[in-house]
């Protein structure tokens, strides 16, 4: 696979505490990395993935630096406590985007998660603008014709965009038109949507799909309401593809991303609304999109989403 690379030796490094005890590690001592891509010959139960792109934010006119967001994310979860009760990580590398070639790169990132997923593994893609969600979502539909798979978006933006081509604003148009194609029902919810930040004929287009919509005011409000809309969705699931977009948090406590959110649902409500969603049995994939470095404070938005990540490994788990 000529997108793919091998994640660079050095990245996955932290304190070492074991001389105090033999379980005192941390996620960098427990995490397994490979040097060619070979899913089904990786111990572990979720393979990680990176997509180090661009190039959807650019074509949306948004704020590059999501390219950078695998190898940052990485870093910030190396030193967090691998318990017993974690689900083993096996780091599959980077697919990478060649001569701003999005649409050969989200193909790579469709038949990485698919093997992925056929040797048995949960997919953690991490990076890439919201563009990441085609690609994902392709493979994760691939692994499973037959069954009823869902899709939960953490979004301020239904990323229901009709455009040329494709951006980090079109993935669930996009894949709504593949299902169309396959004779599949779209399942789509957006939960911590901002009606201030969709316009009328994203609405319009998200009525047209029967999408469930949670918006932020809902979440902020009553999470346990939200939840329940939530639990109504899955409930005619059978897989689950989540899908957050690091925009859902407030800019204050997420500055790393193309377009900050004015309002956003705090990570602490968000990780109530995560909580069922993993523990549903259900969950088959997840990924973290918009993640721009560049962006950061002091690196406050990588500790906060690399914190959302190691949640759901231990939820998983
Ligand atoms: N990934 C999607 N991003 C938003 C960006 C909104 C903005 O730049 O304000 C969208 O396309 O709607
Ligand atoms: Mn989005
Ligand atoms: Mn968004």
């Amino acid at each position: 696979m000529k997108q793919w690379r091998p994640t660079s030796s050095g990245i996955w490094q932290g304190r070492d505490d074991t001389a105090e005890a033999d379980n005192a590690r941390r996620l960098f001592q427990t995490v397994t990395c490979s040097t060619t891509f070979c899913p089904e010959q990786q111990a572990g139960d979720i393979a990680l993935l990176g997509f180090a792109c661009d190039e959807g934010v650019k074509r949306n006119h948004g704020r590059t630096g999501a390219a950078e967001a695998p190898a940052i994310l990485r870093r910030a979860l190396a030193n967090m406590a691998s318990h017993v009760q974690h689900a083993r990580l096996t780091d599959l590398g980077d697919i990478c985007v060649a001569q701003d070639n999005l649409e050969e790169a989200q193909q790579a990132l469709r038949e990485a998660v698919l093997a992925c997923q056929r040797a048995g593994k949960r997919t953690l893609v991490l990076g890439g603008g919201h563009e990441t969600a085609y690609g994902h979502g392709l493979g994760v539909l691939d692994a499973f014709p037959q069954e009823a798979v869902g899709i939960i978006n953490l979004d301020a933006h239904l990323d229901l965009r009709h455009a040329p081509q494709a951006t980090s604003g079109t993935p669930f148009r996009q894949l709504a038109h593949h299902c169309e194609a396959q004779q599949r029902t779209f399942r789509y919810a957006c939960c911590g949507l901002s009606m201030a930040a969709n316009t009328q004929a994203l609405l319009d287009e998200a009525a047209y799909r029967n999408v469930t919509i949670v918006e932020d005011l809902r979440c902020l409000s009553s999470p346990a309401e939200a939840i329940a809309q939530l639990e109504q969705f899955m409930a005619h699931l059978d897989r689950i593809y989540l899908t957050i977009d690091l925009d859902v948090l407030p800019g204050w406590e997420m500055p790393a991303v193309s377009a900050p959110a004015a309002l956003g649902v705090p990570c602490a409500i968000l990780m109530q609304l995560l909580a069922p969603i993993c523990r549903s049995g259900k969950l088959q994939a997840v990924d973290l999109v918009e993640f721009n470095p560049s962006r950061d404070r002091d690196g406050q938005g990588a500790g906060v989403a690399a914190r959302i990540a190691w949640q759901v490994i231990r939820w998983w788990g």
